[in-house]
């Protein structure tokens, strides 16, 4: 049975001390909660410890929104995954189209991020979409097979089985324009089907393909509701506790 994970993306938001009090917020308010969803929390690197002692980590997992392609060594600036991992986290976001279209992160990088990824036990939320303009194209289906398969279709199935999936068309993100239910399952449909093509039934059953652009309050049930679509990759609606928690509780 596969997992429905509501996760936030804060991205570039948030101080310490303003993403401690949102996490202990959240933390506050799913206590004694049965809610039928895993929560997670992406945050900047420089939070993700505080955020991972302060909180019940077995409520709410902590992810990083990124992580290095290398393991180690004289990288100034980069974060690797083993020490994402030795914050207690246990996600990373990878692939996100903000990463990959300012960061120019290409598909041979994302494939070294997912393999470290891995290594080090965290769960990558693999990131894919297509832009406007492909969508109006029509080739929206394609260019989201081509990212899955060109970033993740080397990794073994056992490999693969690890991995969670976040649609996310680019041209939804940050814009209020949300994908119709219609849109986001009719996606999700063919992204699982790719998925049996190449690892069987089996494993296209149970990877968790959430679904990420102007997700909130207001349309979170109609977008859970469909039988593909297993919860969501939430940026602006997740800054708030007022707004998370709806989402949360949309399944
Ligand atoms: O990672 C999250 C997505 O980019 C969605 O962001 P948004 O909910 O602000 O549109």
């Amino acid at each position: 049975m596969r997992k429905k994970i509501v996760a936030g993306n804060w991205k570039m938001n948030k101080n310490l001390q303003e993403g401690l009090t949102l996490a202990q917020e959240l933390d506050a308010a799913l206590k004694g909660k049965q809610v039928n969803c895993e929560v997670v929390i992406g945050t900047p690197f420089i939070h993700l410890a505080s955020v991972a002692n302060a909180i019940d980590t077995e409520k709410i997992g902590v992810a990083a929104q990124n992580c290095a392609d290398k393991a180690s060594g004289a990288y100034t600036g980069e974060v690797s995954a083993e020490m994402v991992a030795s914050t207690g986290a246990k996600y990373v976001i990878l692939g996100h189209s903000e990463r990959r279209a300012y960061y120019h992160e290409t598909v041979g990088i994302l494939k070294e991020k997912v393999l470290l990824a891995l290594e080090n036990n965290l769960t990558p939320i693999f990131c894919i979409g297509e832009v406007l303009e492909e969508r109006e194209a029509n080739r929206h289906f394609d260019v989201v097979k081509s990212q899955i398969t060109s970033s993740l279709f080397d990794l073994s199935k056992e490999d693969f089985s690890k991995i969670v999936l976040a649609y996310e068309p680019v041209w939804a993100i940050g814009t209020g324009k949300t994908a119709t239910a219609a849109q986001a399952q009719e996606m999700h449909a063919f992204i699982r089907k790719t998925l049996a093509e190449k690892y069987g039934e089996e494993v296209a059953e149970n990877t968790s393909i959430l679904y990420g652009g102007s997700c909130n309050a207001s349309n979170a049930k109609e977008l859970f509701s469909n039988p593909d679509v297993d919860g969501g990759l939430i940026g602006g609606a997740s800054l708030g506790v007022d707004k998370f928690m709806p989402i949360i509780e949309a399944f």
